[in-house]
């Protein structure tokens, strides 16, 4: 059976006057795909900072594997093992695809100045081990070959793959995706729905992912909920969303 990973209950965000979020629930089991969407200005990336640790919310509890993770700080989540992506791509540019993933596993490296310094063996292990990791994630999403490029000279696609790359050698368990399809072509589209179904399948780990590209959405959720004004407007399977008129309503029928 599978168990629960993220548990969220009555998560509200409220700026000023505005309640950009407004009780909402969501819940991700293990190796789950689980989409948000609404229409533009819903508060899905607003829900996406607060479960990452952006914002922390005004009322409302983040279960992350039983323990309550609102009110903590980004990195402190991401070590707990919920890691996200961005609605707009946030590499180093100027820096190689494999300076990008070694980056990214420093903070979880842990290591002193003084093993550093000296390079102990200990340190030369974990090293190691970070440049296996990031050779084996490039395989993965097919960047191997572009591993001494400057990230910002490849193309979006290939961005956006770094992106997803660069936050599995961390190790989640649970991916956060801010709409991963926007801007690609197709094709790009296609392999992102295979890397996010292999993610799942091969690498038994959940994703939640915001998207307005409903062919990706439909065709990959394990379930799908949708919010409006802030609000939860409905739950379910892609079937019972498709079908449910108040999401046509709301969302579906906009496009
Ligand atoms: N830091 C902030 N301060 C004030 N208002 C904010 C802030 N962040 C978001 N909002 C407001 O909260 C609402 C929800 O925004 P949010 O970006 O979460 O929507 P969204 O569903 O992700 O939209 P989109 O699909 O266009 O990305 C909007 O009205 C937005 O203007």
């Amino acid at each position: 059976m599978s168990q629960l990973l993220l548990d969220v209950n009555g998560l509200t965000m409220q700026f000023g006057g505005l309640k950009a979020v407004d009780k909402v629930n969501i819940t991700v089991k293990n190796r789950q795909i689980v989409s948000i969407i609404g229409p533009n200005g819903a508060g899905k990336t607003t829900v996406f900072n607060c479960l990452s640790g952006f914002y922390i919310p005004t009322t409302g509890s983040v279960l992350f594997k039983g323990k309550e993770i609102a009110g903590m700080k980004d990195f402190q989540i991401s070590r707990q093992g919920l890691v996200r992506t961005f609605q707009h791509v946030r590499l180093f540019s100027n820096m190689t695809v494999i300076e990008n993933m070694l980056v990214a596993q420093h903070r979880h490296l842990n290591t002193g100045l003084l093993s550093g310094l000296f390079k102990t063996p200990s340190y030369r292990r974990l090293e190691r081990e970070a440049m296996d990791r990031a050779v084996f994630w490039l395989k993965e999403v097919n960047l191997l070959d572009s591993a001494n490029r400057e990230s910002g000279n490849l193309s979006y696609g290939q961005q956006r793959r770094l992106e997803i790359a660069r936050c599995m050698v961390t190790q989640p368990e649970l991916l956060m995706l801010d709409e991963p399809a926007a801007g690609l072509n197709p094709n790009e589209t296609k392999e992102l729905d295979e890397l996010i179904i292999r993610l799942r399948d091969e690498h038994e780990i959940s994703i939640l992912l915001i998207e307005h590209d409903m062919g990706l959405v439909m065709g990959i959720s394990d379930h799908i909920y949708v919010i409006a004004q802030g609000m939860p407007l409905a739950d379910g399977n892609a079937d019972e969303i498709k079908n449910n008129p108040d999401v046509i309503k709301a969302y579906l029928g906009e496009s």
